[in-house]
C-alpha cells in the first residue's frame, strides 16, 4: 500500500519510536467484526446456540466478535433477522463507552450508516429515545434500513444540520454521540480508495467541521448529560486538538477518563482520552473522548424547551413515562383506521395492545410514535417511531419493520424455519413457500409472521394452500 509522504511524516512526529510498528502494521491484514444484537439475545445464547460462525472475542465489547476473512456473515438468514451488524473492532469502541441506559433521551448526530446507532438502540431496550441522523439523506436511507433491521421501535430517524437540530431540541439529551465525518485514516488499510480522499481532504479540511458539529451538540446536552466524540483518524488536529478547543469554548464541558483495556493508549499531551492503534491492538484505529456537561442551574433547560404541550408527554427514567401521551388524544385518523379498516383484526394477532395516542396516520402510513416524541419537533424526518403498516383501502399490510420489532411470541400465527430449511432463502428472495402437510393442518388464512430458528423475518399471508410472500421487497436475497 502507497502511504501518501505527508501523512508518513505526520505519523513519525506523532508516534516517535513507536512509528516502525505502526507502519509494519499495514503488512497486515485488515480486521473483520461482527457485533451481536443485545436486543435479540444475548451472550450465551448467540456463543452456545445461535452463531453459525467462528468466533474470538472482541476484548473491549460484550457483545463483539472477530470473524474470518471467509465467513460470508451478509449471506446467513440471521444478519436477514438482524441477529447482527458486521463492524469493524475498533469501530466498536465508541458505542460500547458510551453508557447509555434504557429510557435514556439518546442522540447520534452523524449516524449513518447505523453501526454504532444500532448498539445504542439495543442499549435502549425500547425504552426513552434515539434520534438518529445524518446530513446525508442517501446515507440516511441506509441508516434508517438498519435500525429497522434490528427492530429498534424508538426511533426518530432525521436528515438535518447540527444546527437545525439544536434550534429545535435546545438541551433536551441525557446522552449524544459524535463520531465525526474525518480524515479515516485508520481506514486506509480496510479502503485503501480512502487515501485519495485524503490527499483532496486531510486533517486540516475536518477539524473545522468537527468543531461546528461539536457546539451543536454541546448545546443540545442536558447538564449530567455525556457527549462521547469519536473519529477513525489518527491526526491530532482532529483529536486531542478538537478537544483542547471544546474544552476552551464551553467550560461547562469535562473530560470523563475511561477506564483504559489493555493495548488502548492515553491521549497525546497525556490526554485523558483513548486511542485504538492497529500496532497495539487487533483493530484498524479510533480515537474516543468521553465528556460530561457540568450539572448548573435547572433554568437553562427550561430556556430551551418549553414546558410540557398538550402534543408532549414525558418520556424516560426522570419522567416515569405514563401510558398515555400527556393529551391522551386520539387522533380522527386513528379513529377512522380502527372503525374502517382490518388493522384491529391484525392487532388482535399481536399479543399486546397499541397505545392508540401514540399512534399516528399519514397519507395511509400508520406509525406509532416514541411515547416523548413532540410534535413541534419540525425536522426532516425518515421516520417517526415505529412504522406499524399501510392502510390501502381500508386494508391494512403489516410493516417489515413492526416484523422485525415483534418477538416471534408476540403473534398469533407464526413459522419458524430452521436456518438449513431451503424455504427460509426462498421466502427472503421473495418467492412464495408451501406448507409441510403438518403445517397445513394448523394454519388459518391470514397474516403470518415467518422466522427463522425463532427469530423474525418478515410477513406472508396463508392463502389456505400456500403461504404468499410479503417480505419487503427492498430487504431481498439478491
Ligand atoms: C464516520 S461517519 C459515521 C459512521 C456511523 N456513526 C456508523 O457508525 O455507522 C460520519 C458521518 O457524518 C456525516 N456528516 C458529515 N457532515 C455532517 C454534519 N455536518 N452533520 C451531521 N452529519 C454529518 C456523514 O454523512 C457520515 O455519514
Amino acid at each position: 500500500m502507497q502511504l501518501p509522504e505527508t501523512f508518513l511524516e505526520q505519523m513519525k512526529l506523532l508516534l516517535g519510536t513507536d512509528y516502525d510498528a505502526w507502519l509494519e502494521s499495514y503488512e497486515e491484514k485488515p480486521f473483520a467484526g461482527l457485533r451481536f444484537n443485545t436486543g435479540k439475545t444475548n451472550r450465551e445464547a448467540w456463543e452456545n446456540t445461535l452463531s453459525p460462525f467462528e468466533l474470538r472475542r472482541v476484548s473491549w465489547t460484550g457483545n463483539g466478535y472477530y470473524i474470518g476473512e471467509d465467513a460470508k456473515a451478509s449471506r446467513h438468514p440471521y444478519y436477514f433477522a438482524g441477529l447482527y451488524y458486521l463492524q469493524e473492532p475498533s469501530a466498536m469502541a465508541p458505542a460500547a463507552v458510551l453508557p447509555v441506559e434504557p429510557g435514556d433521551k439518546v442522540l447520534d448526530l452523524c449516524a449513518a450508516p447505523g453501526g454504532k446507532s444500532t448498539e445504542l438502540g439495543a442499549k435502549l431496550k425500547g425504552e426513552g429515545l434515539l434520534v438518529s441522523n445524518d446530513i446525508s439523506n442517501s446515507r440516511a436511507k441506509a441508516l434508517l434500513k438498519n435500525l429497522e433491521l434490528f427492530g429498534i421501535p424508538n426511533i426518530c430517524v432525521t436528515s438535518e444540520t447540527p444546527e437545525k437540530l439544536a434550534s429545535v431540541f435546545g438541551p433536551y439529551f441525557d446522552k449524544i454521540l459524535v463520531d465525526a465525518p474525518c480524515s479515516g485514516e485508520g481506514m486506509f488499510r480496510k479502503d485503501p480508495d480512502l487515501i485519495k480522499s485524503w490527499q483532496e481532504r486531510g486533517p486540516e479540511y475536518y477539524a473545522p467541521i468537527q468543531r461546528q458539529i461539536l457546539a451543536s451538540a454541546v448545546s443540545m446536552l442536558k447538564p449530567g448529560g455525556m457527549l462521547l466524540y469519536s473519529t477513525c483518524t489518527f491526526a491530532k488536529v482532529e483529536d486531542e486538538d478538537t478537544i483542547s478547543w471544546l474544552l476552551e469554548t464551553e467550560p461547562d464541558m469535562e473530560l470523563v477518563p475511561v477506564q483504559p483495556w489493555e493495548g488502548v493508549c492515553g491521549g497525546f499531551d497525556n490526554m485523558p482520552v483513548i486511542r485504538l492503534f492497529p500496532h497495539k491492538i487487533e483493530g484498524e484505529g479510533h480515537f474516543l473522548a468521553l465528556l460530561r456537561k457540568k450539572d448548573k442551574a435547572p433554568q437553562v433547560q427550561e430556556k430551551h424547551v418549553p414546558a410540557a404541550s398538550p402534543d408532549s408527554a414525558t418520556c424516560g427514567k426522570a419522567g416515569k413515562t405514563p401510558a398515555v401521551s400527556a393529551s391522551g388524544k386520539v387522533s380522527a385518523e386513528v379513529r377512522k383506521l380502527e372503525t374502517e379498516s382490518d388493522f384491529s383484526q391484525w392487532e388482535d394477532m399481536v399479543s399486546f395492545s397499541f397505545d392508540r395516542s401514540r399512534m399516528m396516520v399519514r397519507d395511509g402510513m400508520v406509525y406509532y410514535l416514541p411515547e416523548c416524541f413532540e410534535k413541534r419537533w419540525n425536522l426532516r424526518y425518515l421516520r417517526t417511531g415505529l412504522l406499524l403498516g399501510e392502510c390501502k383501502k381500508n386494508r391494512f399490510e403489516p410493516s417489515q419493520a413492526v416484523a422485525m420489532a415483534l418477538r416471534m411470541k408476540e403473534f398469533s400465527q407464526t413459522l419458524s424455519l430452521s436456518a438449513q430449511d431451503e424455504r427460509t432463502v426462498r421466502y427472503l428472495k421473495g418467492e412464495t413457500i408451501f406448507p409441510t402437510e403438518e403445517e397445513a393442518a394448523v394454519f388459518k388464512k391470514g397474516w403470518v409472521l415467518i422466522g427463522v430458528d425463532g427469530y423474525p423475518l418478515g410477513w406472508a399471508k396463508y392463502t389456505g394452500s400456500n403461504f404468499k410472500n410479503k417480505y419487503y421487497p427492498g430487504w431481498r436475497w439478491q
